[in-house]
């Protein structure tokens, strides 16, 4: 069945020619996203997480191997797959609102009326709780909010695929941990299929389904994958103290300091 593997990836390689020769990047990723699952992608500094992630998004083309979406070949960008990434990407001169709209208008103009689409942004601003930041422009708002507003623009498109790089990588840990519990929320309710990079072991327990663990590079690949059997709903403050919880996170951690622990120089 499709649903197994909505998203399916198959003996993919990645070498980039650069000035200094040739990097291989990424070797033998094989990995299959069913439908409404949550997989976090966690891998020391430079092990090929965003490269993988940009591969799904079809902003690279893979040097060997195949990446399809729902049966068909991943063949370049599409909404059908919306990123956001860390700094947002925000355009500074449009509102919060026109920076959704934006999003909407490219993916439903020709389907749909202009009150549809409004009603689209407007229900896209609600999800994320900034309705009142609705007239606001980026400056004007916090970094949290500039991530809503990324999300909200993000699931405004009714991606098949939400991808994520380290959406929540430049906040503070109290707006983190708040729009972790937003991100669940709101992926429970849209069923959304998620893939996120992440450098934090708790985000990655707390949210995932399946946490993918990458080898260092070079030609690193995916070492070891954790099956995350947390009920839903989540409660960071209950699986604090859940055994189950800390199995996973010790999994994640002995994975990534002891298994893939990296020279001292880069750790630095
Ligand atoms: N366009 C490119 N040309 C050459 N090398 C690249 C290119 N993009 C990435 N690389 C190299 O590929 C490797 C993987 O990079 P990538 O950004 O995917 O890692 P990452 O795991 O996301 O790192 P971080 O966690 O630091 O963001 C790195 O060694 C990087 O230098």
């Amino acid at each position: 069945m499709m649903e197994d593997k909505f998203i399916d990836i198959e003996g993919v390689e990645m070498v980039f020619h650069t000035k200094k020769g040739v990097f291989h990047a990424l070797r033998e990723i094989d990995l299959k996203v069913a439908k409404g699952e949550f997989i976090t992608l966690i891998g020391h500094s430079g092990c090929g997480k965003s490269t993988l992630l940009n591969l799904i998004a079809g902003l690279l083309k893979p040097s060997d191997g195949v990446l399809l979406c729902a049966n068909r070949e991943i063949a370049g960008p599409s909404p059908e797959r919306s990123v956001v990434f860390q700094n947002h990407s925000l355009l500074p001169w449009l509102t919060c609102y026109e920076n959704i709209y934006l999003g909407v208008e490219r993916v439903f103009s020709a389907t749909e009326t202009k009150a549809q689409l409004r009603e689209r942004t407007l229900a896209a601003l609600a999800l994320v709780g900034l309705t009142h930041a609705e007239t606001k422009r980026p400056h004007e708002i916090s970094g949290g909010m500039k991530q809503r507003v990324g999300i909200a623009r993000a699931l405004a498109m009714e991606p098949k695929v939400l991808l994520m790089d380290e959406p929540f990588g430049a906040l503070d840990a109290l707006t983190r941990a708040h729009l972790q519990d937003e991100l669940l929320k709101i992926v429970a309710a849209t069923k959304s299929t998620v893939v996120m990079v992440t450098h934090d072991v708790d985000e990655a327990v707390l949210l995932s389904d399946r946490i993918v663990m990458m080898t260092n590079g070079p030609a690193a690949t995916i070492g070891e994958i954790v099956d995350v059997q947390l009920e839903r709903p989540r409660d960071r403050v209950v699986l604090a103290s859940d055994a189950k919880y800390m199995e996973y996170r010790t999994a994640v951690l002995e994975f990534l300091y002891r298994k893939q622990a990296h020279p001292a120089k880069e750790a630095a």
